[in-house]
């Protein structure tokens, strides 16, 4: 999650330096006035909540589970593209467990008993007892543990396990599986405030804002494709009305159309326009493939790195959110 956390603040032209490599503080040149701590996880959310650090980057499942729905945070940006991962029930494939595949299943197995509960190990106690209160689990027990909890079904410290996936390998390799209804929560790294801190200080306000508008913009650009592509026309607006009425990919506000001039015996001639859309990486080809067919040729297509918009929505949610 660190290098994550310093690869996309590095995208977003924001350096983290750190004095010494040893060292659990930084600094931002391009923000003055911030301090950086790196913590562990579930420190940073505890910090977060007594307000002893401003904002902080963690995953959404260390937010839910250290912050227990605390009124003090709130979410600046709930998606920051790495850490990818859910929160899920693993059981062991074999033994009393093949044949159970449902959170109902493995609930009404009549095995659990006062005497002999379910024994989940995890590392999420908070999220874990909630979830399993919700689905009706009467006879059951959580232990926790800081890691390898994989190994735990097979050590015969607990029968199921709660915790984090992400490919599936970790649970495959330990001969377990997870099973319908098992997933408590899908997590990915998120931008947390202290509530408190951006509402009494403008200055912290100021700077969530500008990290959030360096975030959004680079990650809504890395989603997008500009494409430039040729094509003959009468005029800018011969040629943006084909754009408009025969692709579903007219750019942000609309198709930018300039002059191609070719050279004809010295004077300059216009024959040709470029024009330049963004299309979503997922319909390049799609968009290709209807500007072709408006008469589109030398279609260029390049990474985007910042799309700026007038305003980011999830600024004016975070300015909502801040009221309620
Ligand atoms: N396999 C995974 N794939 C994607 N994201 C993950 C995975 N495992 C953990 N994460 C995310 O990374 C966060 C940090 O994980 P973890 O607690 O293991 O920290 P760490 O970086 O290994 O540090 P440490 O274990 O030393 O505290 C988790 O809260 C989760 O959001
Ligand atoms: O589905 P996968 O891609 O296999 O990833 C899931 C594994 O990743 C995390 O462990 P981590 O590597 O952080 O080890 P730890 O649990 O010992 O901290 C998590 O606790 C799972 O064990
Ligand atoms: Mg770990």
């Amino acid at each position: 999650m660190a290098e994550d956390t310093l690869g996309l603040m590095k995208d977003c032209q924001l350096s983290v330096r750190k004095l010494n490599p040893r060292q659990y503080i930084a600094d931002i040149s391009e923000l003055k006035n911030v301090e950086v701590w790196f913590q562990r996880a579930s420190d940073v959310v505890r910090k977060l909540k007594t307000g002893d650090v401003d904002m902080g980057i963690v995953g959404y499942d260390m937010l839910r589970e250290y912050g227990e729905d605390s009124e003090d945070l709130v979410i600046v940006h709930d998606a920051l593209g790495f850490g990818e991962c859910h929160l899920a029930i693993g059981i062991p494939t074999y033994g009393i467990f093949e044949n159970i595949n449902s959170l109902n299943e493995l609930a009404a197995m009549p095995l659990w008993t006062e005497d002999r509960p379910l024994r989940v190990v995890t590392g999420y106690t908070y999220l874990g007892k909630k979830f399993l209160e919700k689905h009706g689990f009467k006879h059951v027990q959580l232990s926790t543990a800081d890691g390898a909890l994989e190994a735990a079904p097979a050590m015969g410290t607990a029968d199921a396990i709660l915790d984090l996936v992400s490919s599936g390998t970790t649970l495959r390799e330990n001969n377990l599986k997870e099973i319908s209804g098992g997933a408590v929560l899908s997590s990915q790294g998120v931008f947390v405030a202290n509530k408190k801190a951006l509402l009494e200080r403008k200055e912290v306000l100021d700077v969530a804002h500008e990290m959030l508008e360096r975030f959004e913009a680079h990650l809504t650009a890395l989603g997008q494709f500009t494409v430039v592509a040729n094509m003959r026309g009468a005029s800018a607006e011969e040629v943006a009305e084909r754009i408009l009425n025969n692709t579903s990919y007219p750019g942000l506000q609309g198709p930018t159309v300039s002059p191609v001039y070719t050279n004809e015996g010295g004077t300059a001639n216009v024959d040709y326009y470029a024009i330049t859309i963004c299309v979503p990486k997922p319909q390049l080809y799609h968009a290709v493939q209807q500007l072709r067919k408006a008469g589109g040729s030398g279609v260029l297509v390049s990474p985007l790195t910042y799309i700026f918009d007038e305003e980011t929505p999830r600024y004016r949610q975070l300015l909502e959110n801040l009221k309620a």
